[in-house]
């Protein structure tokens, strides 16, 4: 595990290849905008990002949207090394979701755990409406406890990274997805 902390991000180029090209991850950013205004239908919506992974996306479809929004955003994250774990919330949204159509937006959905917690933040803060937007679900046969409304592009069952998506911290800004070699992944 130390040794992958310490290693240089040219090691995880290295050690991955193409899953999504940039122009694919671009294409598919425009059709998840035109599914959500078509689910909203030009009323006002509060787009909340869950940090980090979630700004790649957010700062990408906020500009394809075309419908009044208001931005915030959350820090609630599991994956403190590679193992899922405890969701910790370190940052909760400002605005007052009461009454609001709120529109998550995130990288993964990978076991679905951190996006239900979210969701169900959203709904206790008495949102009228939450929608969910991944850019990537993680097809790995697992019960999830929610489907998203709006997803992007299916990945496989492997570690992936870049647009907004981090391996050991670093790659979030790749304009393409990549995945990990399996040999990476055990
Ligand atoms: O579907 P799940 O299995 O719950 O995993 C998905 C979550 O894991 C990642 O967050 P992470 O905790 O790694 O924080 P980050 O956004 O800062 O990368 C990702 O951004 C999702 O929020
Ligand atoms: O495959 C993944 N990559 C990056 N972050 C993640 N968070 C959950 N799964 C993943």
């Amino acid at each position: 595990m130390q040794a992958a902390q310490t290693a240089s991000p040219d090691h995880w180029i290295n050690q991955s290849d193409v899953v999504f090209t940039a122009a694919e991850v671009s294409a598919a950013i425009d059709r998840m905008a035109a599914q959500l205004r078509a689910l909203v239908i030009d009323q006002p919506i509060i787009l909340l990002c869950v940090m980090r992974g979630g700004l790649y996306l957010a700062g990408h479809l906020m500009s394809r949207l075309a419908l009044p929004a208001k931005l915030d955003y959350l820090q609630a994250n599991r994956y403190h090394g590679t193992a899922g774990q405890e969701i910790v919330w370190s940052k909760q949204p400002e605005l007052n979701l009461a009454d609001q159509i709120v529109v998550v937006v995130d990288d993964i959905l990978d076991e679905g755990i951190t996006l239900a917690a979210v969701v169900q933040h959203c709904q206790e803060a008495g949102a009228r409406r939450v929608l969910t937007a991944v850019l990537t679900e993680k097809d790995n046969g697992l019960q999830k406890p929610l489907q998203a409304d709006v997803i992007g592009l299916t990945v496989p069952n492997r570690y992936v990274f870049g647009c907004g998506m981090d391996v050991y911290g670093w790659w979030r800004n790749l304009p393409e997805i990549r995945a990990l070699t399996d040999s990476e992944c055990s």
